[in-house]
């Protein structure tokens, strides 16, 4: 694209060099800037991107997007400097990609947890529907059928607006992505049009980069006044009632969804087993029921919104439910593994209070035996959700070890003894196992008849970080290894 036409408006500070030529690529990583390129300086929280620029023009970059100083400019490259290098990069990535999202309809999910399922509920239900829907998320990016792998939940603007320009060019016309609060205090999603907008719920996490509470929900919020079509939000969520009353003074429509609260479709008639919930939802004034083959009072809470979104679309109400019925099971979320073991194994991507308190609740409420939890907490964020994660798991667990997540840079241990307070207030008895999958064997040697082992905090993760390197680190295979028998159950590998 021609360099003049693609900053055509944008918020300039200053340029200098040549304007006419073209940029075939944009980057915000040097090491990955290609001939002809646009590299975009950011100044980040680890390092700051000013300092690759000579690296960037050495792999082939001719324009420099930034915004600090810049000395020993060289005469052949063109210098640009903005006031927000992440909010121009978003606005120039948009118009690169010839404004992708705006030829699709694009479904937007925020909030806590729930995200990465109520996804893969709307892509069990198009695909029953027959029409082809592209999934961003934690996962990775499914462009129909095939999986692309990520780094981010949201990827970054250039990455992300290059997807969707994937998703056009293979002529599918719906997409949902998960939009965390990262991508939007990070502008990642800005100037991105987002038809559709669903709220799941708002609980402890991430304060590490948020600071507080309030800074929290605002980021979430955002995403509520991109929307043009409607907004769809727990009503039962506190922070669901604060969007749904924001969104009045808004022109499109909000659909409400609960259990408790008096809203637009409510789960009712509720009965929950080891394999799933029923449930019944007035739609046109029928009592509609639904089985989703996920159990828990939380999987009504992700059941509904999908439903909510499938009906508000024109899907109709017997391919939802023959959908929610069938589902093939979301990798790593209440993933009850097939062993020939006296206990039960789960493994679930729990990994914050409200989370690991929904599962544990759900599996205390159809486990005949004991329930042991084995989780740790990941390093590098959100330390304030430590104890009270312990004290969840306190609460609801029989017993419990703790050990490490994925560190990080922090010590192992120093996480761990965050935790444990949070556990002694519980008065409930626990062991330190740091070694994770020390920590599994353990909880496997300890399981009884009829017990139930969680295995919380890595859900599909097949790895973890130490510092900064990435191990692998697969908790069906290690469970598989340390039974010493056949495939556990390879379903999603
Ligand atoms: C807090 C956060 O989100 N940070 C993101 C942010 O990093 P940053 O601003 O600190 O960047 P930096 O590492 O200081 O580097 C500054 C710039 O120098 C560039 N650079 C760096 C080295 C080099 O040799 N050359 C070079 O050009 C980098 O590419 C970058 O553009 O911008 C980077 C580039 O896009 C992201 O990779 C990075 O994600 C980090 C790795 C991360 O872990 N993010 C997590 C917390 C995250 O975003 N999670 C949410 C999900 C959360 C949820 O559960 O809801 C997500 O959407 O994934
Ligand atoms: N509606 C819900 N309410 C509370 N907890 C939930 C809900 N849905 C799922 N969970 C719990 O949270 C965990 C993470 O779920 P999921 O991956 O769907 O959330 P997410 O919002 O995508 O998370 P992330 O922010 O990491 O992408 C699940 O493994 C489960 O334990
Ligand atoms: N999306 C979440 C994932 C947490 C998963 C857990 N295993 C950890 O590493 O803390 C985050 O970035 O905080
Ligand atoms: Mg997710």
């Amino acid at each position: 694209m021609n360099l003049k036409k693609l900053i055509q408006g944008l918020d300039i500070v200053s340029c200098e060099g040549e304007t006419n030529r073209e940029i075939t690529s944009i980057h915000y990583d040097s090491r990955k800037c290609q001939k002809n390129s646009m590299f975009i300086a950011i100044n980040g929280f680890n390092t700051d991107g000013h300092e690759y620029i000579s690296e960037a023009i050495e792999n082939g970059a001719t324009t420099i997007l930034y915004k600090n100083e810049v000395n020993k400019k060289q005469s052949h490259i063109t210098y640009i400097k903005v006031k927000n290098s992440r909010l121009a990069m978003a606005t120039l990535s948009n118009r690169f990609y010839d404004y992708p999202s705006k030829k699709m309809k694009l479904i937007g999910i925020t909030g806590t947890n729930g995200k990465t399922t109520i996804s893969f509920l709307l892509g069990e239900i198009f695909k029953q529907w027959g029409v082809k829907l592209g999934i961003i998320g934690t996962l990775g990016n499914y462009l129909g059928e095939t999986l692309y792998k990520g780094t981010h939940t949201t990827p970054e603007s250039v990455d992300l607006q290059q997807i969707l320009h994937q998703i056009n060019e293979e002529h599918i016309p719906y997409t949902v992505m998960e939009v965390s609060s990262h991508s939007l205090e990070l502008n990642r999603v800005e100037d991105t049009n987002f038809d559709i907008g669903i709220f799941t719920n708002l609980s402890q996490d991430h304060l590490d980069f948020h600071k507080n509470f309030q800074n929290y929900f605002q980021a979430k919020a955002k995403l509520f006044h991109m929307t043009d079509k409607a907004n769809i939000i727990n009503g039962d969520d506190i922070y669901g009632e604060k969007l749904i009353s924001l969104s009045k003074g808004r022109e499109i429509p909000v659909y409400s969804y609960g259990i408790k609260n008096n809203c637009d479709f409510v789960a009712k008639n509720i009965k929950i087993d080891n394999k799933g919930a029923f449930f019944t939802v007035n739609i046109e004034n029928n009592s509609e029921g639904f089985y989703i083959n996920i159990p828990g009072i939380f999987s009504i809470y992700n059941a509904l919104a999908a439903i909510v979104l499938a009906y508000t679309e024109g899907i109709p109400l017997e391919i939802t439910r023959k959908a929610l019925s069938n589902l093939p099971g979301v990798p790593g979320r209440f993933e009850m593994l097939d062993t020939n073991t006296p206990y039960g194994i789960i493994i679930d991507y729990a990994h914050t209070p409200a989370g690991l308190e929904n599962i544990l609740k759900t599996i205390r409420e159809f486990s005949k035996g004991n329930v042991i939890v084995v989780f740790g907490c990941g390093g590098d964020r959100d330390k304030g959700k430590r104890p009270i994660m312990g004290e969840v798991a306190g609460l609801y667990a029989d017993f419990m070890i703790i050990t490490s997540d994925n560190p990080r840079n922090e010590e192992p241990l120093s996480i761990i003894k965050d935790i444990v307070p949070g556990i002694k207030k519980t008065g409930k008895p626990y062991k330190i196992i740091e070694d994770r999958k020390s920590a599994i064997k353990s909880a496997l040697a300890i399981g009884k008849k009829d017990d139930i082992i969680l295995i919380a905090g890595k859900g599909h993760e097949r790895y973890q970080i130490i510092q900064n390197e990435i191990i692998p680190f697969d908790e069906k295979k290690i469970i598989n290894q340390l039974l010493g028998e056949g495939e556990v159950d390879a379903k999603d590998d």
